[in-house]
């Protein structure tokens, strides 16, 4: 199998990859179950990329229901570096507007229903966590927004909350008070997944309301977020296509391609044999 080292995950209205060539459906099966559908494999401007919609195509999959270690190892076994991911938030503040870009570089865990780790089952692995976005495509993201000409700031906090009922008040205003800049529900078990994996990640998130804070202004519905993305996709889609061009050359590592090597407390000799095989691809190097 021939190694796409660009993994793209769409979210809220990215379903598909514009501007993909040579597409071909790859169904891909992981130790963890199923992905959330098959893997688009095709080439952005001459670069082998593969494209997977988060929820589904048609959207069939709550944000508590995704299987974040089926999606996140389906592009391990694709051999994938880099990770970008492309997501709607809600904003929470008044200077991050609907349709603007932001790039977050921090997550606050407001999730309880979910599983974030690829180890358990007689395998024990603790890795940094301090950075959790990978600068390198989180600059390539930024360099994109600048060539295309859409806002695209540089670094944030993204509030990762359950859902999938939108925030209340109180909380939005809570998440205000801690100085998060955008909420969404989706990113931050993909990022702790990937850095297991020892895979980059970062985020394009695109604003598509204001949650519920705003005095004056509408609360946000699933109508409005549709509506900010349909208006926005063009650029959404020229941003992830410039992104690609500006990530490393082919052959890069991330930079992040031996996390592991002292995160495994587990003594060898006990882990158990059938953890040992569901973890090969991210541990065998390691055994
Ligand atoms: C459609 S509004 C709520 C929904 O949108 C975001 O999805 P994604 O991160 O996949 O773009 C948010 O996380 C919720 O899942
Ligand atoms: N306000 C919001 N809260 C959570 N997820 C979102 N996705 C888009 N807008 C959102």
């Amino acid at each position: 199998m021939q190694k796409v080292e660009i993994g793209i995950i769409g979210g809220s209205g990215l379903y598909a990859m514009p501007g993909l060539t040579g597409l071909r459906e790859q169904v891909i099966e992981t130790p963890f179950g199923a992905p959330s559908d098959a893997y688009m494999v095709g080439e952005l401007d001459g670069r082998p990329v593969a494209f997977l919609a988060r929820h589904g195509r048609g959207h069939r999959i709550l944000p508590s229901e995704l299987n974040f270690r089926a999606n996140i190892h389906g592009m391990k076994q694709l051999g994938v570096e880099y990770i970008l991911s492309v997501s709607a938030v809600g904003s929470l503040k008044e200077e991050h507007k609907p349709t603007d870009f932001v790039i977050p570089d921090q997550f606050i865990d407001r999730t309880f229903a979910r599983q974030g780790t690829f180890f358990g089952d007689g395998i024990v692995a603790h890795v940094g966590f301090g950075d959790p976005i990978c600068s390198v495509v989180a600059e390539a993201f930024a360099k994109a927004c600048e060539e295309v000409g859409v806002v695209g700031k540089r670094g944030g906090t993204y509030v990762c909350m359950e859902g999938p009922q939108f925030s209340t008040r109180a909380e939005s205003n809570l998440y205000r008070s801690w100085g998060a800049d955008v909420i969404g529900m989706t990113n931050l078990q993909e990022a702790k997944l990937a850095r297991e994996a020892e895979m980059s990640y970062a985020t394009l998130a695109m604003v598509t309301d204001y949650d519920c804070w705003r005095e004056g202004h509408d609360d946000v519905t699933v109508e409005q977020v549709i509506a900010v993305m349909h208006q926005n996709s063009a650029n959404a889609g020229k941003v992830v296509r410039a992104a690609v061009a500006a990530l490393p050359a082919p052959g890069g590592k991330s930079p992040f391609s031996d996390v592991l090597k002292y995160a495994i407390m587990t003594d060898k000799t006990k882990i158990p044999a059938a953890t040992r095989e569901k973890l090969d691809l991210l541990i065998g190097k390691y055994l």
